[in-house]
């Protein structure tokens, strides 16, 4: 198992964000992670990448506890966050060359490190460019050529295609399902036609608490669609 989440609770305050989440996903799924506007799917990413603790319950990736041994648990994950923070004033490679000495990386492995992200993510034309000059495109690909240097086994994806034009929105899509040959992914998203095209498994929560966890074969034999599947588990646990 790339990733396993194992009961995993969050209060913010007396907020209960995420009540009880386990789940699991093998090496070289990509799983889309669904629910509405507060559900908790960014707290759960947050934590699954380390940036927040969890109130109780564990999260391992590659083997590794986050709460034990968390430096080796979050070399091996990439983070793209929802509000991918770049500093506009950097160049791409620069900005590059800094989140690698970020994750421990330097000297030759960087630069040939760097090179290689640019190449996957079709960045290398941009390379002279400030990050303020890009695109939200190819922002985007910039997040995930970062979230990519330190060639981790798993990534995290927090809505990677919001606020993208179709075409850029085609563009990032063809880039996970490239980049998802070689990494397992959970992307979290409003767009239900994009877990179609990208996921073969989808996890949806609601409240904080698990609701469907399933291929989406198994889904579509109920003869409805994604979307009325949404709505109908979604609905019911809210009223
Ligand atoms: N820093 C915080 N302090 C207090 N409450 C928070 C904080 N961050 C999130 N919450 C609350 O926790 C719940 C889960 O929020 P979260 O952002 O994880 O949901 P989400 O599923 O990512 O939502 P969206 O789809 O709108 O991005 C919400 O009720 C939210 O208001």
């Amino acid at each position: 198992m790339s990733l396993q989440v194992h009961q995993l609770t969050k209060y913010y305050g007396a907020q209960k964000a995420i009540d009880g989440l386990s789940f699991s996903l093998s090496k070289g799924e990509i799983v889309g992670f669904l629910g509405p506007n507060g559900a908790g799917k960014s707290t759960t990413m947050k934590i699954l990448t380390g940036y927040l603790s969890p109130t109780s319950g564990s999260a391992i990736v590659a083997g590794h506890d986050l709460s034990i041994e968390a430096l080796q648990a979050k070399s091996k994950i990439g983070y793209l966050p929802e509000h991918n923070p770049l500093y506009l004033d950097l160049y791409v490679k620069e900005f590059l060359e800094f989140s690698g000495k970020l994750n421990g990386l330097k000297g030759d492995l960087l630069a040939q490190r760097s090179l290689q992200v640019m190449e996957e993510c079709g960045l290398l034309s941009e390379k002279g460019k400030k990050i303020g000059q890009l695109s939200k495109g190819y922002r985007q690909r910039v997040g995930l050529a970062q979230a990519l240097l330190h060639d981790p086994e798993v990534l995290i994806l927090d809505e990677p295609t919001t606020g993208l034009d179709p075409n850029q929105i085609l563009e990032i899509r063809e880039l996970i399902r490239r980049v998802g040959q070689q990494k397992t992914i959970l992307f979290s998203t409003h767009i239900l036609q994009e877990v179609e095209a990208l996921c073969d498994r989808v996890i949806l929560i609601s409240q904080g608490r698990l609701v469907v966890d399933d291929t989406l074969d198994n889904l579509r034999q109920s003869g409805q669609s994604l979307e009325a599947v949404f709505a109908s588990l979604t609905r019911s646990i809210e009223t």
